[in-house]
């Protein structure tokens, strides 16, 4: 159900203030066809009316001729902003860009960012920005997540549905997704609150079984049968299953590209305002999943891209697999435990599930 303007400036002005936007700062809002037009009113509102002096770029439309999905997050690399310097020039130009039409995993987008622009990514509709507005303690958790990344050289998945994955460590950083840009050069996610790293190139092994309730982005699927993927030197070499293994196989052969096998990002959901059960309330076309990638406990994994971490492989497919129910180790620190996150927060919650259980 919907969200009043009140309601959504106040989240953007939560937002851009933890962003740190001060008054006479340039603020460019990046649009596309499909930008809410509620997300950038209140956008626009809120930046101005905390005295920032507030542009918008709108783009057109690319790949769509190309995606078999209108997910915006389904088919990456090339962007509006392509051979597009001018457009380039402006964002370079700006302190923070919210981009409400999906720039990610960009080389253009890396540009920008390295000349100390900020990037905030929001094109969730505007009743899940709200209710996943970001908070400091998002921020901490998220952040104390990827120093536990940082310190490990290997993270191990396992699960009682069969899982049992190992991925090397060491050659690329943890990211902290945490819905708020408060460092130059910063690009985040709103919504989002999980941490994230890449495996050592060619460095993933073993096999993951998704389960009932797994759950398939960009095409927002609840896993029905189990899919077993084998995962060998860092690549996918076999999906197996029934009907939705053979769907994702066939969809996963249209890109024609082999890097599209490849493990992509791994990491955990670490937020708690984000639900497994969302998926079943909204139309796929309403949203790209961010509860999906984000609930508390999850492990998220992909197949696809590695440029996001400063890797070579910018592959246009981009398949992400939140799972439940895993246990994720980093080296022999047990942090998630069949999907229970082992920090103060995640042992309360499920402490107190248990008792209304
Ligand atoms: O925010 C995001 C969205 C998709 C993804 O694969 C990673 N982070």
């Amino acid at each position: 159900m919907p969200v009043s303007d009140i309601d959504l400036i106040r989240a953007w002005k939560q937002v851009l203030t933890l962003s740190r936007l001060e008054a006479g700062q340039t603020v460019t809002v990046l649009t596309g066809a499909d930008t809410h037009p509620q997300t950038l009113r209140c956008a626009i509102a809120a930046a101005g009316d905390m005295g920032a002096r507030v542009n918008r770029l709108d783009l057109p439309p690319v790949n769509g001729e190309k995606s078999l999905s209108r997910d915006s997050l389904a088919y990456l690399g090339t962007t509006p902003l392509t051979g597009n310097p001018a457009a380039i020039a402006a964002l370079k130009a700006s302190n923070l860009v919210l981009d409400l039409m999906t720039l990610l995993f960009s080389p253009e987008q890396h540009e920008i960012l390295q000349g100390g622009t900020k990037i905030l990514l929001a094109v969730e509709p505007p009743e899940i920005l709200c209710r996943l507005v970001p908070t400091q303690a998002d921020r901490a958790r998220v952040r104390a997540a990827a120093a536990q990344i940082a310190e490990a050289r290997q993270m191990r998945i396992s699960s009682r549905a069969g899982t049992d994955l190992q991925c090397r460590l060491g050659s690329f950083p943890a990211i902290s997704e945490y819905g708020f840009v408060d460092e130059p050069g910063r690009w985040d996610h709103w919504p989002s609150g999980f941490v994230l790293t890449w495996p050592d190139e060619g460095h993933s092994n073993g096999q993951v079984v998704l389960d009932r309730g797994d759950i398939l982005l960009p095409m927002k699927d609840y896993v029905t049968d189990p899919i077993t993927l084998t995962v060998e030197r860092g690549y996918v070499t076999r999906i197996q299953g029934g009907l939705q293994a053979e769907v994702l196989r066939d969809y996963m052969a249209s890109y024609e590209d082999p890097e599209a096998y490849a493990v992509s990002h791994i990491g955990w959901g670490l937020q708690p305002r984000a639900h497994w059960s969302m998926l079943g309330h909204y139309g796929k076309e309403t949203h790209i999943g961010m509860d999906a990638r984000a609930f508390e406990g999850n492990f998220l994994w992909s197949m696809g891209p590695n440029n996001e971490a400063g890797g070579q492989r910018t592959t246009a497919c981009h398949i992400d697999i939140p799972m439940r129910h895993c246990t994720v180790m980093l080296d022999d620190r047990a942090v998630v435990i069949d999907g229970v996150v082992q920090d103060e927060p995640g042992l309360a919650r499920a402490a107190r599930r248990k008792e209304l259980a």
